[in-house]
């Protein structure tokens, strides 16, 4: 095995065991989780998540998928020396710069209090931080939200909208990678086909690394740029879109037989 390589700032002190690569975002070494009742939810996941890059995961329900993402911002705890984000072991990381770090996006909204202003403000402020009109109309305009929007409260939008307010509210933490647990299922096309549009833009434009959730193989094709199946907790695959047919492990087979 390779030395450790400590990559410069004082905190790179605890690299994956195959050195750190520059060009990777997150790098997942043997994850593994049991349950109270000794069953394997996760076996030994391994995975380089690329810098700007979308990472798709699919597969069955029930096969690990949003217990793999939970792991990446600390929504359990993974073992140290799991998951390392740019090459620092997460564990030793302060939790709530983790999580601004790494922002979450689930299936469902939750609004907060006030208006969709206050919610964009929310997550700087409780850092003291002030979030003027103007980077707060940008941030709307970010999520691909009309200005009008500024003064709406939560109980006032559709889940599409309240969908686009909570990822204004989560780019306003500046994360440098999103994670989202099925982001569009409880929406339309034209608000799904507005998330994606805007997830393209924000990988283009800002290097935002994205692992995102779905049971929707064609949407993962559509902005995917690395896909990895998930089946009973290990990744048996990992393909780019266009290449999900030459998938090898039949239960991999026969899960993309039956969505597609
Ligand atoms: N805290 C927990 N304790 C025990 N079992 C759990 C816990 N969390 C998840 N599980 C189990 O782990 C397995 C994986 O769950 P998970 O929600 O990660 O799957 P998933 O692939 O995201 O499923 P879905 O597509 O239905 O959302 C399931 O069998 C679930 O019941």
């Amino acid at each position: 095995m390779e030395a450790f390589e400590v990559v410069g700032a004082e905190d790179h002190l605890l690299a994956p065991e195959n050195g750190h690569l520059p060009d990777m975002k997150m790098e997942v070494r043997h994850l593994t989780k049991v349950s109270g009742k000794d069953v394997r939810i996760l076996n030994r996941i391994s995975l380089d998540i690329r810098r700007g890059e979308i990472v798709g995961v699919i597969g069955p329900s029930g096969s690990g998928k949003s217990t793999f993402l939970r792991a990446l911002n600390r929504l359990w705890e993974p073992a140290s020396a799991t998951v390392f984000l740019d090459g620092v072991d997460i564990c030793q990381l302060d939790v709530l710069h983790l999580r601004r770090r790494v922002g979450m996006l689930f299936q469902l909204p939750v609004m907060f209090e006030g208006t969709v202003a206050d919610n964009v403000r929310y997550g700087p402020q409780l850092r003291g931080k002030k979030v003027s009109d103007n980077e707060v109309h940008n941030l709307l305009a970010l999520a691909d939200l009309d200005p009008s929007f500024y003064s709406k409260s939560g109980g006032e939008l559709s889940v599409g909208q309240a969908q686009r307010v909570a990822l204004a509210r989560t780019l306003a933490n500046e994360p440098e990678v999103l994670l989202l647990d099925e982001p569009t299922s409880a929406l339309d096309p034209i608000s799904t086909q507005n998330i994606e549009d805007v997830m393209v833009k924000l990988k283009k434009d800002r290097e935002m690394t994205i692992v995102m959730v779905s049971h929707s193989i064609k949407q993962i094709q559509r902005i995917a740029d690395v896909v990895c199946l998930l089946v009973n907790g290990e990744i048996v695959e990992i393909l780019k879109p266009d290449q999900l047919s030459e998938a090898k492990h039949p239960m991999a087979q026969r899960f993309l037989q039956l969505s597609s």
